[in-house]
């Protein structure tokens, strides 16, 4: 069922339409895709299985409309996002619902997930008018055997048609994070949605469609990634792929065309706990960062790495702290939720019995009930087990006891993933060393790890990415450098 009034010619009967030429459109496949509710079990919702020529069309009608779309005036496009910031921000309450629906997120955690998307859509705004609104004034004198006979003038200008493909754990966070970007620097932009979180997307689309985007400029194809995906990222006409998920993007980076790509891709974020640490502010850290969205976020605390001498205590705080968990249906907002597919739940089940088999302390009883699992911290874990480095995305966290700081940072630089890190410590000149040493993107230095704010620049090393995501760096990155040179006939040296 559609949410509300405003939203009621998105769908048809119970199937979710496609969003192309600024219409909501039904697939001619007559084909849909079932969104399993991840509490339930059951069918919720219903996209369409949209074909590959659908794709064709909208890459085609996308194209016509960025060639207008570059032309118009830089504040208009500003006040366009404006417009969609403003008009999601209204309308939180039923996305967040799909939220809910889709992808178990914690009732609260949805609507903060709707909130932040507006007001990043509006920072972009203003972000893209000053970033754009900037070139440069170079001359040839500066360079050695020049006289002053030319003036370079460079601007940036849009790339095309860039695709946006998200993940299903922010699918509106990580699509706007895309999608506002690309408009604000003068592309038009194809969506491909993640299928759990699809309709929230859709929704989402609806409210820029309600801002008054010209047709063709926002287009959203729905189907299976294994399906429709590699026809999309291998489109010529596609001019820029920003995507976020897991090993896909691995692949898709090797099969993709000579174009520019945003890829930011699974971690395995190290927490490295030294002995002067303040271990209350540390426990609370890896919980909230270890479990909050029971663990589905990118940046999760994903193995705790403490010296020995602390780690009893460490790990007594942080059981304290899981005992106040709640777990249930995102409905009732409780912490931890069903993870998002059976299949995931079946993945984490694998590593946790690979740890046990092994012979990791088990601080809490191992339970799930379908796709929900309880929050479980596994102690005394060694590298020989798989969760010491894989990724769960899920409720269960590793502790790995360590003698000294260089085994915490060995452990955390032989990761294939390079994403965030953590250390805590009161002693900041340790801090600044251990954070310099160790291969992630970003450090944060007694915080767990965080993506936001969303203007920070986010970035992974290694297998987690590829390029610098944050709104500044976004926007940097779905624009291209032109350069016009003005040839005087004589050097011209200004007051000479
Ligand atoms: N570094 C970061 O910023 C983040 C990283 N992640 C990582 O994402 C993973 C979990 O997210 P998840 O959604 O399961 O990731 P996936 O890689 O499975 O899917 C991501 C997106 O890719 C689509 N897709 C699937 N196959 C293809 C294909 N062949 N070509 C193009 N697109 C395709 C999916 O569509 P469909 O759903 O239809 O299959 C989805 O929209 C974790 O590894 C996590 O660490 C998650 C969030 C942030
Ligand atoms: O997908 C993710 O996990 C997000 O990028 C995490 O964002 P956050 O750290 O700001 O919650």
């Amino acid at each position: 069922m559609a949410a509300g009034e405003a939203f009621s010619e998105i769908i048809d009967g119970d199937v979710y339409k496609y969003y192309a030429d600024g219409r909501w459109q039904k697939s001619a496949s007559g084909k849909f895709v079932p969104i399993i509710n991840p509490t339930t079990r059951k069918t919720h919702f219903k996209v369409q299985a949209c074909t590959q020529e659908e794709v064709n069309k909208v890459i085609e009608t996308s194209k016509v409309a960025q060639k207008l779309w570059a032309k118009t005036p830089l504040w208009k496009r500003a006040e366009l996002l404006h417009k969609a910031a403003a008009i999601l921000k209204q309308h939180r309450d039923p996305i967040a619902d799909c939220l809910v629906k889709e992808i178990a997120k914690p009732a609260k955690d949805a609507v903060t997930e709707v909130v932040r998307s507006g007001d990043l859509v509006s920072y972009c705004a203003e972000e893209g008018v000053r970033v754009l609104g900037e070139g440069k004034f170079l001359v040839s004198d500066s360079f050695p055997g020049n006289e002053r006979t030319k003036y370079c003038l460079t601007s940036k200008i849009p790339l095309g048609v860039v695709l946006a493909i998200p993940p299903f754990n922010y699918p509106v966070n990580l699509a706007v994070s895309k999608i506002a970007p690309a408009l604000i620097a003068g592309n038009s932009i194809v969506l491909k949605p993640p299928t759990q979180g699809a309709v929230a997307a859709l929704h989402m689309v609806h409210c820029f469609h309600l801002a008054g985007f010209p047709k063709g400029l926002i287009s959203c194809v729905t189907g299976k990634g294994s399906e429709i995906g590699d026809f999309l990222t291998m489109h010529p006409g596609v001019n820029c792929i920003s995507f976020t998920g897991g090993d896909t993007g691995i692949a898709i980076s090797k099969k993709a065309g000579m174009i520019p790509l945003q890829m930011e891709l699974g971690g395995k974020d190290a927490c490295i706990i030294l002995e002067d640490a303040d271990l209350d502010l540390a426990a609370a850290n890896i919980v909230k960062g270890g479990f909050s969205y029971s663990g589905q976020r990118c940046t999760a605390v994903k193995v705790v790495l403490v010296m020995a001498s602390v780690a009893d205590t460490l790990v007594e705080k942080v059981n304290s702290k899981v005992a106040k968990l709640t777990v249930g249906r995102p409905e009732d907002d409780c912490d931890i939720t069903p993870v998002v597919t059976e299949s995931s739940a079946n993945f984490i089940e694998g590593l946790v019995m690979d740890a046990k088999q092994k012979g990791a302390t088990f601080c809490q009883e191992y339970k799930r009930e379908g796709n929900l699992i309880w929050p479980l911290l596994l102690d005394n874990v060694r590298p020989n087990m798989r969760i010491a480095w894989e990724e769960p995305f899920g409720p269960v966290l590793p502790v790995i006891r360590i003698n000294s700081a260089d085994e915490g940072i060995h452990h955390c630089n032989a990761s294939d993933f390079g994403l965030q890190g953590c250390v805590f410590t009161r002693d900041i000149n340790k801090a600044i060393l251990i954070s310099d040493a160790m291969e992630t993107g970003t450090v944060q230095i007694n915080s767990a790890p965080a993506r936001g704010p969303d203007h920070f620049p986010f970035q992974g090393l290694k297998d987690s990415g590829i390029g610098s995501q944050g709104i500044t760096n976004s926007i940097n990155m779905m624009t291209k450098i032109k350069s016009t040179v003005i040839n005087l006939p004589a050097p011209s040296y200004t007051m000479g």
